[in-house]
């Protein structure tokens, strides 16, 4: 039977290695890659049909950072599957990124170097704003209009005899530190990346206690750190071309540098040929990359407080019927105008 398996930000990196890995395995995948640039999506849909020609691969333009934009693609979802299969929630953004030279030096020195490289911990700050629909971009991006997707596709990925997975591409860059119940949307801080990975921890483990009975399943994996568009911003590209040589090097001594997209989304295809049952909703999944290149998963206990987490999915129910209620309003104003427009 086809399997309709929706791919966010698949049109490069690690989404992209992923779609190309799932037609490698399995000839009854039918993709939706759902992507805010169409050129780029059509770039990847072309690139995929090249190697598997006879591929069912539709795309979906989904800005997953824009509430209207997220209402709209869940809409065309609606009315062109009767249900989903796998939603992979893995779009993300880490912008103007800042690495800590110091500590990174410090670090270097210390017994806490193989953490340093496997989490970035004390290592990067970014800049965050506002978007146009009022919320920070890197929780909107990385975790809301996630959420937002999933709340609008209910009716697709809960029915009744049918199992539907959810797969969230967090990051070991997740800390409970960076977070803050008081202040979700990280406003005030300087690691909303870290925050938002958290975040998407605490919201697979809301999803699981909610939803589970309902047939819906969330996990969530960390691919270790590649090479991708997302990575290239951290640093200027000729620093890169200079310590990747080294790179290549740590490789042999931390499982956590999966580095090619198609190694990083190792995890992300071992979830899809697992059975929901047999995963613990505790753990993060870990692509992994042994010094000899072999690749694996390996299941992580995460950091999660039950009370926590329970606060900040209803915090999440709260923003949503706000966010609706604003939208809703500013309908209602843009009709009001519309209407004085055509009596004028
Ligand atoms: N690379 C790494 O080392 C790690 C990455 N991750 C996570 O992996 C995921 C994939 O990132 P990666 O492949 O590395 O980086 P890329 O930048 O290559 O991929 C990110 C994808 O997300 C898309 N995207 C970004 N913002 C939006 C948006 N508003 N709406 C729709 N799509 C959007 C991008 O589209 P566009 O091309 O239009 O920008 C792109 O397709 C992210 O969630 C990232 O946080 C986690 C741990 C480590
Ligand atoms: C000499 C230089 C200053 C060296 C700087 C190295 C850093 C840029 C990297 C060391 C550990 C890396 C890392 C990430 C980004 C690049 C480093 C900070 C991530 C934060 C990328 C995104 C993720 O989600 C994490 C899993 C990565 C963890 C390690």
């Amino acid at each position: 039977m086809e399997k309709v398996v929706v791919v966010t930000g698949a049109n490069s990196g690690i989404g992209l290695a992923l779609c190309e890995r799932l037609l490698s395995s399995d000839s009854q995948v039918r993709l939706c890659l759902a992507c805010r640039n169409m050129e780029r999506a059509e770039a990847a849909r072309a690139a995929l049909l090249t190697s598997h020609s006879s591929a069912r691969v539709d795309l979906l333009h989904l800005d997953v950072g824009s509430v209207p934009s997220v209402l709209g693609a869940a809409e065309e979802v609606k009315t062109r599957y009767s249900r989903i299969d796998f939603l992979y929630l893995n779009a993300g953004i880490m912008p103007n990124p800042t690495v800590d030279i110091r500590a990174f030096f410090k670090g270097l020195f210390s017994r806490n170097v193989i953490n340093m490289f496997a989490t970035a911990e004390g290592l990067l700050t970014q800049q965050d704003q506002l978007n146009s629909d009022g919320l920070q971009e890197v929780f909107a991006t990385n975790l809301f209009g996630h959420f937002l997707l999933i709340r609008e596709l209910e009716p697709l990925l809960c029915q009744p005899g049918h199992t539907s997975r959810l797969v969230w591409t967090s990051s070991s860059n997740a800390r409970r530190s960076a977070f803050s119940i008081e202040d979700i949307q990280h406003r005030r801080g300087k690691e909303p990346y870290s925050s938002s990975k958290y975040a998407s921890d605490m919201l697979s483990l809301a999803l699981n206690t909610h939803k589970n009975k309902q047939g819906l399943f969330s996990s969530v994996i960390c691919p270790g750190l590649v090479m991708t568009n997302l990575t290239y911003g951290i640093l200027p590209s000729f620093f890169w071309t200079l310590i990747m040589p080294i790179m290549w090097l740590i490789r042999i001594f931390t499982n956590t540098f999966t580095l090619t997209p198609y190694a990083g989304a190792e995890a992300l295809h071992w979830m899809f040929l697992q059975k929901p049952e047999s995963l613990d909703p505790r753990a993060k999944y870990h692509s992994l990359t042994s010094g000899l290149g072999t690749n694996y998963t390996e299941p992580r206990i995460m950091d999660l407080d039950d009370e926590m987490t329970e606060v900040f999915f209803s915090k999440l129910l709260e923003l949503e019927r706000a966010v609706r209620r604003n939208l809703s309003e500013k309908t209602a104003d843009s009709e009001h105008y519309q209407q004085y427009i055509n009596r004028t």
